[in-house]
């Protein structure tokens, strides 16, 4: 199996790991809100793009935070989990109206003092970035010009793309926090040289903040907070575990420890506990892990030719909103990217092959809409939130080696890249690839596995294939929910 399947995919310990940088000099950039135009985030980050236009879509939105079996239930406001005024007006701002399940269970958890160590468990896209984000702003101490300068708070991501992603939401939470200055910490293109790390809040890759640490360019005596965002996977990924550990064993020996993913399978949950000691846990089972508006589908396909053309009648339903494809190797990526491109279909691919500021590029014109067709690795299937994805497509089914060497489905990866659809609330369709024997074994594992239902697309009338999957993607998530209490 190339190395290239793990360029962030949960992993076992067995799997060779890439992690997402080299150790290049770090790339640190210090950012006030007022002088932030277009960060990672760019304009997804607004709420969970609940800007409702559309009356009805808003409430039905309030109907899914009044279900309590949905996790994006909530019996609090804001005001009742007493954050500051100005991160109140930073949330309304971003049309937040009611926390989340997980937000809700979380903020109080993290905010007690003295501070305890957290590991927190939700859905995809129901909220998590907001809960330890509010913790992070709530803690950090931007009184006078000297803390203003003084790294107090440390939260790291598998990739630049979700690292620069969460600078995004910190800017948006925090922007009525005069004198609040945030800092990226991702790999820099060879040309750049480190410069001193003078924000309050720092987000980073792992590896670069190591190399910062260590270069003293980023001093982290004054840290009081270090969160891990897609912590399983932090901690499970040989490169990326080994840095997070280094870099722990730099910080202050009180610091809150926050963990936070949608997967915590067993394995790196024993672990998990041993990083973050003591830690108050929010937890899933895992048959509660699948996001109800997310429908799952797969398509019977013929040989790995049949998955291109079927990728390609798909094209038209691909654009609808926007898409991820995702693959198992870079190579297949650029590949396929060429082959449609020669074909004349506009498409982009993303993958951990290419300098920094080029993915920068690349997922910044994917949010803003000018690229609707991503293809990709597994490098984008954790994190990231871009609320017009309405459409998945696994080319590859995601795997694993197991400890025996053979091959198996990686269940965590799956449910991630699914996950980047159906933002909180939202309707969203998966549709799997199966060209093989061993593909549909690992689907039915799958399925198995999270208790969920996957349907066939049968392809023998592309029109009806059409016009069914168009259905699903243009329901609201109104007729979803009028669908389920039927
Ligand atoms: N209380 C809220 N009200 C409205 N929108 C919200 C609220 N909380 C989060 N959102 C929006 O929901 C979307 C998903 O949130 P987020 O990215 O934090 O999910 P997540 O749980 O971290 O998912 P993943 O596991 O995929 O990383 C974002 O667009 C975010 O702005």
């Amino acid at each position: 199996m190339s190395t290239e399947n793990n360029e962030t995919g949960g992993s076992l310990a067995d799997r060779i790991t890439k992690p997402d940088e080299a150790s290049q000099p770090a790339t640190t950039t210090t950012e006030t809100p007022e002088k932030i135009s277009d960060d990672g985030a760019g304009t997804a980050l607004q709420g969970s793009a609940l800007q409702e236009p559309d009356y009805q879509v808003e409430v039905k939105l309030s109907d899914l935070q009044a279900d309590p079996n949905n996790p994006l239930f909530s019996v609090k406001s804001f005001e009742d989990l007493g954050l500051d005024p100005r991160i109140l007006k930073g949330l309304s701002a971003m049309s937040f109206r009611k926390p989340s399940k997980v937000q809700e269970r979380a903020l109080p958890l993290l905010m007690q003092n003295p501070p305890k160590n957290l590991v927190g468990q939700s859905q995809s896209g129901t909220g998590k970035t907001a809960a330890f984000v509010l913790n992070v702003l709530s803690r950090v101490d931007i009184s006078t010009e000297e803390m203003r300068a003084t790294p107090q708070a440390l939260i790291l991501a598998p990739t630049r793309e979700l690292a620069r992603q969460i600078v995004g939401v910190v800017h948006a939470m925090g922007q009525f926090l005069d004198g609040l200055s945030i800092g990226t910490a991702v790999p820099a293109d060879a040309s750049a040289r480190p410069t001193r790390m003078t924000a309050a809040i720092v987000v980073g890759t792992p590896g670069t903040v190591q190399e910062m640490i260590k270069r003293r360019v980023l001093n982290p005596t004054r840290l009081q907070v270090l969160v891990l965002d897609e912590a399983d996977n932090m901690l499970d990924q040989q490169g990326l575990g080994d840095q997070c550990i280094r870099v722990k064993s730099m910080l202050p020996r009180t610091i809150q420890v926050v963990l936070f993913s949608a997967t915590f399978p067993a394995h790196v949950h024993r672990y998990a506990a041993k990083f973050a000691p003591d830690a108050n846990e929010i937890t899933l089972h895992h048959d509660e892990l699948t996001v109800e508006g997310i429908k799952q589908l797969y398509m019977d396909c013929n040989s790995d030719e049949e998955k291109y053309t079927n990728l390609v009648q798909l094209y038209g339903l691909l654009t609808v909103g926007s898409s991820i494809i995702f693959v198992r190797t870079r190579a297949s990526a650029v590949e396929i990217e060429k082959r449609m491109t020669a074909e004349g279909h506009t498409v982009a691919s993303l993958t951990g092959g290419i300098e920094g500021s080029q993915r920068d590029a690349v997922i910044d014109a994917f949010r803003n809409g000018e690229a609707k067709v991503l293809i990709t690795t597994n490098v984008l299937a954790r994190g990231i939130d871009v609320s017009t994805v309405s459409l998945v497509v696994n080319y590859d089914i995601p795997e694993v080696m197991n400890p025996n060497r053979q091959r198996e489905p990686d269940y965590q990866t799956y449910l991630h890249r699914i996950g980047r659809t159906g933002r909180f609330g939202r309707i969203g369709v998966a549709i799997s690839f199966v060209s093989n024997r061993e593909e549909w074994d690992m689907l039915r594992q799958i399925q198995q596995h999270f208790s969920c239902q996957i349907d066939r697309i049968d392809t023998s009338d592309w029109d009806e294939v059409e016009r069914m999957i168009k259905r699903t993607i243009k329901n609201s998530r109104a007729q979803a929910q009028f669908a389920k209490n039927q």
